[in-house]
């Protein structure tokens, strides 16, 4: 069993699993029948118009859906939280981003994003437990663990699991940053200032309390300070490379990368403005199809092998900075890049962005990170009067696109948005993403 990932920056890369995953979310999950619900689903802002024909192809030609829609998540998050503007900042596994939204129209060229989100944490923290020199033995090779350790003391007589048939690669990987992530949620945390070690070798453990970790094998570590470093790098990752990170800067940011979105259709989103339609016309980024980190997996390995540093080196390098023609990637963190976005908008929407700032997605909930943010802005940004929405439901926190999007899509005025297979048909994909998706 190969397991990988169909979406590469937030965006499809691999519409046969997509295809299927639909097929399986839609029948086998939520029991619907596809041929008789309109289908409306959620796009990143830097989604490709190849992308989009696809979808629609998809939608229309497999699924055989009577109507579909493509809305954008930032302006599907804020309308989860009731609003039509705000500044919506979504930090999820690979990507975080921070879109400008006004009266439902996401605003591209101020918007900002960068890969130091969930999975790059993962690195550093993977970092950490390697230099700890704990091995990382994931939940499925252990049938028993070694009980009554100490904190510090290494299981070597756990039992382990005797396996069936060989597991591939990307299999024993994905079980490793399972575990990963565990010590992530359990045990990352950010402090309402910046961490240095400087700061840490000062201040007691009041400040950086000690918490234990206890791995699958039944091994256990205390781990104090090093739980607050592993996750400042989303806020100063410059000051926090790992080995075999290069510090590069970002790309210019070319006028033909994107314009503001614009999208004519987006205004009606909100659900107030729903007759606007002339609005100036963007066009959407470009995307290469570069596969990124799972580009040069080994498909044809059946055993678990441990990486080499050059390879290690070069995964980091993929996470991290390529694929940088497709916008503008920062190598910001994320509290710089709400300053910066907020601080390249028109001078009038200044105000209303910072009082609306929306925190989404997974990453957003390790501990002390919307305390960490609003600290930072209410010291870059002494003039406005800083205002974070961040859900305290884990559910709506990691899903607000989704309930955004169930809203809209129930709407009695969203009714006048959705394209009809017959509207497919006779106008075609061209002149639709023409028409309704600009
Ligand atoms: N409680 C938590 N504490 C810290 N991190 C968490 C927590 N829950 C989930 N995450 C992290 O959030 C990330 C997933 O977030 P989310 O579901 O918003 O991302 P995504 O939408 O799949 O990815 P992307 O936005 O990059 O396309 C993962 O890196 C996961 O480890």
């Amino acid at each position: 069993m190969e397991i990988a990932s169909p979406m590469t920056d937030g965006i499809v890369s691999d519409w046969d699993a997509t295809e299927k995953l639909w097929r399986y979310g839609l029948e086998d999950i939520l029991g619907a029948q596809v041929t008789e619900q309109p289908l409306l689903i959620t796009e990143q802002i830097w989604n490709t118009d190849e992308n989009r024909k696809k979808a629609m192809e998809v939608a229309f030609e497999s699924l055989d859906t009577p109507a579909f829609y493509i809305a954008k998540r930032p302006v599907c998050t804020l309308f989860a939280s009731g609003k039509g503007s705000g500044l919506v900042v979504d930090i999820g596994a690979d990507i975080a981003s921070v879109t400008p939204v006004l009266d439902g129209l996401t605003l591209f060229k101020t918007s900002k994003r960068s890969r130091h989100a969930g999975t790059y944490i993962n690195k550093h923290i993977e970092a950490l437990l390697k230099a700890s020199d704990f091995d990382l033995t994931p939940r499925y090779l252990v049938a028993a663990r070694q009980t009554g350790l100490e904190p510090g003391e290494k299981a070597t007589e756990y039992k382990k699991r005797s396996l069936l048939a060989p597991v591939t690669a990307s299999f024993h990987d994905f079980q490793v940053s399972r575990l990963i992530e565990e010590f992530k949620e359990s045990m990352a945390q950010v402090q309402d200032t910046p961490y240095t070690d400087e700061a840490a070798s000062q201040a007691g453990t009041d400040v950086y309390s000690n918490r234990v970790f206890e791995f699958p094998d039944g091994s256990s570590v205390e781990y104090g300070s090093e739980r607050f470093k592993v996750a400042e790098p989303l806020f100063k990752p410059r000051d926090f490379l790992l080995e075999g990170e290069e510090l590069l800067e970002a790309p210019e940011v070319k006028e033909e990368d994107g314009d503001d979105d614009d999208n004519k259709d987006d205004s009606k989103e909100n659900g107030k403005d729903a007759d606007s339609k002339d609005k100036e016309k963007g066009k959407a980024s470009k995307g290469s199809k570069d596969k990124g980190q799972d580009g040069d997996k080994d498909k044809d390995k059946e055993k678990p092998t441990e990486k080499s540093a050059a390879t290690a080196a070069k995964e980091l390098k993929a996470l991290v900075y390529t694929d940088r023609t497709q916008g503008p990637f920062t190598t910001t963190g994320i509290s710089d890049m709400i300053i910066d976005a907020i601080n390249s908008c028109d001078v009038d929407i200044r105000a209303n962005l910072a009082n609306n700032v929306i925190i989404t997605g997974g990453t957003s909930l390790i501990q002390g990170f919307t305390d960490r943010v609003n600290e930072d802005l209410v010291h870059a940004l002494p003039g406005y009067k800083i205002r974070i929405h961040a859900p305290g439901n884990l559910i709506e926190r990691k899903f607000s696109a989704w309930i955004g999007g169930s809203i809209l899509a129930s709407l009695g005025t969203f009714h006048q948005l959705w394209i009809s297979k017959k509207e497919y048909e006779e106008v075609g994909v061209s002149k639709l993403l023409e028409k309704r998706f600009r």
